[in-house]
């Protein structure tokens, strides 16, 4: 198969310049395009050496439509209003979209969904094959256990992260209650403070630490009486991020139109 021609949009960020170099180094991928939104000040800077490279020859632009058209897919780990434009680009282009960005409200990810009716969207909250493999073993242990074991899901990151709780938190929480049928929505406290009240059973909090460059920890807490089980996942390094994405772009190449998950890229549906 030929390589697959991509765009990376936020090419700039933290996630951004790690996904440049992740392609680099895949001889099956191409980078065909850097974006960035108008008035950064990364405009017009070579992509390969914002991402600690040797020139690419490319240069980060604020025009994504004619790199989408000469594209097989595009990565996009920005903000959710931009992923919410770019998903109507790229289902335009009729081209893969990989989504990694997290805090999307309900209404944007309605918008993303009518937008997989035209192109395949790989989205979700943690690309890394660690914390789907967690969130799998998290829905069976949710299965197995009753409501006497209380659910808390505990997650820290760097302080420059811009929402809570963090998107892979969010992904643990959905399949804790998948495993306990019932919705994040009906179980999901995620304030406390003052006089809060005793814990309801079958509730699943949240809490969220943030400080210092903390990649990405996750922690999912079965508390029982006398016991408590822990299943968890520490992120050292953004690469794991950006391996997941690629694996998740080639996966959907030549795939038909549709919304779907790191779970389905891993397999992990029947796990
Ligand atoms: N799913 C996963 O596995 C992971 C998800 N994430 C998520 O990815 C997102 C980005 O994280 P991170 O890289 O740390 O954040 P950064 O803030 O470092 O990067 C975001 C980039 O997007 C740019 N941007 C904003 N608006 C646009 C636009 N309209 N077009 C193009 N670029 C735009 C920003 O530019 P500017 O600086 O000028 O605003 C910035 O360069 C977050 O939502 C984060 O939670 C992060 C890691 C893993
Ligand atoms: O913003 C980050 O950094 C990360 N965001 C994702 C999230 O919200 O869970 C994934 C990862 O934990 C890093």
């Amino acid at each position: 198969m030929t390589q697959m021609r991509l765009v990376v949009v936020g090419a700039s960020g933290r996630m951004g310049r790690v996904l440049v170099r992740a392609i680099s180094e895949a001889a099956d991928l191409v980078l065909v395009g850097a974006v960035d939104q108008p008035g950064s000040e990364y405009l017009g800077r070579d992509a390969g050496e914002l991402a600690g490279l040797p020139a690419l020859g490319l240069n980060v632009s604020d025009d994504p439509l004619p790199l989408f058209a000469a594209a097989d897919g595009v990565i996009d780990f920005t903000i959710p209003a931009a992923s919410v434009a770019y998903a109507a680009f790229a289902a335009q282009a009729r081209i893969v979209h990989v989504i990694g960005t997290t805090g999307f409200s309900a209404e944007e990810e309605a918008k993303i969904a009518a937008a997989a009716r035209h192109a395949a969207i790989v989205r979700s909250g943690n690309m890394s094959l660690g914390v789907n493999l967690l969130a799998a073993l998290v829905r069976r242990v949710a299965r197995t256990l009753d409501e006497d074991f209380d659910i808390e899901i505990v997650e820290m990151h760097h302080n420059r992260k811009i929402d809570a709780p963090s998107g892979t938190a969010l992904l643990l929480g959905e399949a804790a209650a998948q495993g306990r049928g019932v919705t994040l929505q009906e179980a999901g406290v995620f304030t406390r403070h003052g006089h809060t009240g005793a814990r309801k059973p079958g509730d699943i909090g949240f809490a969220t630490l943030r400080g210092g460059t903390v990649v990405g920890d996750h922690n999912v807490i079965f508390a029982g009486a006398g016991e408590r089980i822990e299943l968890g996942h520490k992120a050292e390094d953004r690469g794991i991020f950006a391996r997941g994405a690629l694996t998740a772009a080639r996966w959907a190449r030549g795939r038909k139109p549709g919304l779907y998950s790191m779970t389905d890229v891993l397999g992990l549906t029947d796990f």
